[in-house]
């Protein structure tokens, strides 16, 4: 299968802090979003954010009337937008005949209303690997390549706390307008482990993060739940988290790590977070 379309529900904390590792893996993880040759999708029901991987090889591979059904539209945009970056080696996105190129870490926007969309990789040896979220969409906004040069940069945390960051922000109100999706990218400096620390909610806004950059044997651990009830999970390379409106996120690596955090929901103030006391944390 080219395409591989899953649907994860929303769950309230009442259910999760019963689950077993494995059970909250089926529920709030998403183990392999880059396989070579396919666009692999899940659509989740915090706030309809579709999560997907697409590692194009030989062939172009389209968003195609898998993902228009799944919408109940005549195509996936027809009433969605979609931001994406792609964390694999150069490739392009072909939107309705026109070709935008994208360099590794570029970011990609494209507005309501696209039809035919394409995704190519320069090198199959080497692929792209495009990290997609869409939302539902009120209007139509300019289609454009934010490169990682556009990204506003912020320096975060101290290396005395293991927690020295970068973070990047592609999606935007201040680089681009869009109806609902944020969309940056945050990279660990070598030495501090810690992200997102001290941890906050906003339960007006869902979270997705797709850890990457992590080596082979090393990984995450994740910290969701209620600041007084937190599980953890383990995260390796190129896996996603699905974090509800009620759950912290933020996590330690057994090194340093990258991320992709993207939001929907119901405002677009990045500072908007409720910050949780570290005390309180169980
Ligand atoms: O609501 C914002 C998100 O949780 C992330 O942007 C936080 C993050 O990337 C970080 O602190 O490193
Ligand atoms: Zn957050």
């Amino acid at each position: 299968m080219t395409i591989d379309v899953r649907t994860r529900h929303a769950v309230h904390y009442s259910q999760s802090e019963r689950m077993t590792s494995a059970e909250l893996r089926e529920n709030f993880v998403i183990e392999d979003l880059f396989v070579a040759g396919t666009l692999q999708a899940v659509y989740t029901h915090y706030d309809r954010m579709l999560v997907a991987g697409v590692t194009p090889t030989q062939t172009s591979l389209g968003i195609g009337s898998e993902l228009a059904k799944l919408v109940g539209a005549d195509y996936l945009l027809e009433r969605r937008e979609l931001g994406l970056i792609n964390i694999g080696g150069s490739g392009r996105v072909i939107a309705d005949g026109r070709a935008y190129a994208l360099q590794p870490m570029d970011g990609f926007y494209l507005g309501m209303g696209t039809k035919e969309i394409l995704f190519e990789s320069d090198n199959p040896a080497a692929p792209a690997k495009f990290y997609i979220n869409s939302a539902p969409a009120h209007a139509t906004f300019p289609s454009r390549i934010i490169s990682s040069a556009d990204a506003i940069e912020n320096n975060l945390g101290d290396s005395a706390t293991s927690n020295k960051r970068k973070l990047y922000q592609y999606l935007h109100p201040k680089v681009l307008p869009t109806c609902q999706l944020l969309m940056g990218l945050t990279r660990l400096e070598t030495g501090s482990v810690w992200n997102t620390m001290p941890a906050h909610l906003h339960d007006r806004r869902m979270e997705a993060y797709l850890y990457f950059e992590i080596p082979e044997n090393a990984f995450v651990v994740h910290l969701m739940g209620r600041p007084a009830v937190t599980n953890h999970l383990i995260i390796r390379n190129e896996q996603a988290v699905l974090s509800p409106p009620w759950s912290i996120h933020c996590g330690a690596g057994t090194g340093a790590y990258a991320f992709i955090w993207s939001m929907a929901g119901d405002n677009q103030s990045f500072t908007d977070m409720d910050m949780v006391d570290m005390k309180s944390l169980k």
